[in-house]
C-alpha cells in the first residue's frame, strides 16, 4: 500500500501533468551537476587561510616546473659534520675524501687557500677558502664546479658545495661523487702517517673515538724484504693481499663486506707480530690491535670496532689466550652459570666476536684485515677459524734453510 507522501504526490501529479514530465529531468540535472551547487557551499565553509596556503602550494608548484627552464644547475652540499648511528655528531669521512680530493684536483686553479694542520704527521692540507669563486673540476668532459661555504660565522659546520647542470645529475650521482671519495680517499693514505691504536678501558656509553683508542705514530722497520720465510710461501701471502687490495667491485659484486681473515699460528717467537707489521707496512694500513681481556662486554667491543676506519688491519693477538674464546662451544658453555649468563671474568664472548668479524657491523668501514695470532691453533673454536672467517692460515714456522739464506743475505749485504 502506498504512504500518504506517495498519495499526495500522484495527487499533485493528476492536477498538474507538466510537473509530473519535468521533475524527473530536473532531478537527473542535479543529480550530475551536484559540484556546481555544492562548491560555492564548500568554500563558504573553509577558511580563508586554508584557501590561500591551497593556492600557495599550486603556485610554488608550478613556478618549480618552470624553474629549470630559467636556472638548469643542481648543487649538493657535502657538509662536514654528520649524525652517527648514536646521534652524536661526527665529522664526515665524505667532506675530508672531497677536499682531500679537491686540494690535489683543483689547486692549480684556486688561488686562495685555507692551510689546516693535517691531521695525522706535521704537514698542512690545503683547501678552497669560504667564499671565494668556484673553482671547476673536469670528468667525461663534463665540467662541475666546486665552492666552499661556511654555515654559520660562529660555527664549525662548512661543507663543500658541487654544482652542475641537470642534463648530467645521472653521471654525478652515480660515478663523479663515488669516484671524488676514491680520489681522495687514495690522496689522503698517500700522506697520512700512520698510526698504531690500541683500545683503552672503561669505555662509557657515549664514548668517541678518541674515547676508545690510543694510538702512537707506526714506525716499524719490517718490510716483506726484511722478514725470513720461504720465498714462495711469502709470494703467495704478498699475491693475497694485492688480490685483496684490487678486489673491492668484486666484493661489492658479490654481496660481501670488503675484508680478509688471516690467521697466524705457530710457535713464540717465530715472526707472528713481525708479519702484521711487514703487512701494515706494505699495504700502507693503519693498525688497531684489540686487547680483549680488557674489555667489558661484547658492546665494548662494537663501541671499538665502529670507531676504526677504513684501510686497516684489526689485530688480536695470542686469541687462545683471550678469556672465553679458547675451546670448542660445548666447553663455552661450562662458562655460563645456571642461569646461562657468562660467568663473571667471562666478557667478551664467541658469539659476539663472530658478529663483530662478519655479522651486519662488519661492512661498516670498508676494506680492512683481521689478524688473529695464536700458538695454540688446536685450542680455537671451529666456528672461529673457518675458511671464510679466517680466509688464510698461514703457520709461521722456525727457519728453514731458505729462509735462513734470506737472514744471511740481508746480514752480510
Ligand atoms: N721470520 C722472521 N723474520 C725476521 N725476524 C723474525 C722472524 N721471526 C722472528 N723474528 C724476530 O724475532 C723476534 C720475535 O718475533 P715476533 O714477536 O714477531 O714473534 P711472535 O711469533 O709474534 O712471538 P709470540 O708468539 O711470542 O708473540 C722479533 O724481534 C723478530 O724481529
Amino acid at each position: 500500500m502506498a504512504g500518504p507522501d506517495e498519495a499526495k504526490m500522484a495527487a499533485m501529479v493528476r492536477s498538474w501533468p507538466w510537473v509530473g514530465m519535468l521533475m524527473p529531468m530536473v532531478l537527473r540535472h542535479l543529480r550530475k551537476s551536484a559540484w556546481l551547487y555544492l562548491m560555492p557551499m564548500v568554500a563558504a565553509c573553509v577558511p580563508i587561510g586554508v584557501l590561500r596556503a591551497y593556492f600557495e602550494r599550486s603556485l610554488r608548484r608550478c613556478v618549480r616546473r618552470l624553474l629549470p627552464f630559467f636556472d638548469p644547475f643542481i648543487t649538493v652540499d657535502i657538509a662536514s659534520l654528520r649524525e652517527d648511528y648514536m646521534d652524536k655528531i661526527k665529522s664526515s669521512d665524505a667532506y675530508e675524501e672531497v677536499k682531500a680530493h679537491l686540494s690535489a684536483a683543483c689547486s692549480r686553479e684556486a688561488r686562495h687557500f685555507r692551510a689546516e694542520g693535517a691531521d695525522e704527521g706535521t704537514g698542512f692540507v690545503l683547501s678552497m677558502r669560504e667564499g671565494q669563486d668556484e673553482v671547476a673540476d673536469e670528468f667525461r668532459g663534463v665540467t662541475i664546479w666546486w665552492s666552499a661555504l661556511k654555515e654559520d660565522d660562529y660555527d664549525m659546520r662548512r661543507c663543500c658545495r658541487l654544482t652542475f647542470h641537470q642534463r648530467h645529475r645521472k653521471l654525478i650521482v652515480d660515478e663523479y661523487l663515488p669516484h671524488v671519495r676514491r680520489c681522495g680517499r687514495a690522496a689522503m693514505s698517500g700522506t697520512r702517517r700512520r698510526r698504531l691504536y690500541t683500545n683503552k678501558t672503561n669505555l662509557s656509553y657515549s664514548a668517541s673515538r678518541k674515547d676508545v683508542w690510543s694510538y702512537i705514530d707506526f714506525h716499524h722497520p719490517t718490510t716483506f724484504e726484511t722478514l725470513a720465510m720461504h720465498p714462495d710461501k711469502k709470494q703467495m701471502i704478498i699475491d693475497d693481499l694485492n688480490d685483496f687490495r684490487s678486489s673491492e667491485d668484486y666484493y661489492l659484486r658479490i654481496g660481501k663486506a670488503w675484508k680478509r681473515g688471516y690467521l697466524l699460528y705457530g710457535p713464540p717467537g717465530t715472526g707472528k707480530s713481525t708479519m702484521i707489521a711487514a703487512m701494515a707496512n706494505y699495504l700502507n694500513y693503519t693498525v688497531y690491535d684489540i686487547e680483549l681481556t680488557t674489555l667489558k662486554s661484547n658492546n665494548d667491543l662494537r663501541k671499538l670496532f665502529v670507531e676504526t676506519t677504513g684501510k686497516s688491519i684489526i689485530v688480536i693477538e695470542d686469541i687462545d689466550c683471550s678469556l672465553n674464546l679458547t675451546g670448542s662451544r660445548a666447553a663455552m658453555a661450562q662458562t655460563k652459570r645456571a642461569d646461562g649468563a657468562p660467568k663473571k671474568g667471562s666478557v667478551v664472548t664467541l658469539s659476539g666476536l663472530l658478529n663483530f668479524i662478519d655479522g651486519i657491523w662488519s661492512a661498516h668501514s670498508g676494506e680492512w684485515i683481521i689478524v688473529f695470532t695464536t700458538n695454540h691453533l688446536d685450542k680455537l673454536d671451529a666456528a672461529l677459524i673457518r675458511r671464510g672467517r679466517m680466509d688464510l692460515h698461514i703457520e709461521m714456522s722456525y727457519c728453514g734453510f731458505e729462509a735462513f739464506k734470506r737472514i744471511w743475505r740481508i746480514l752480510t749485504s
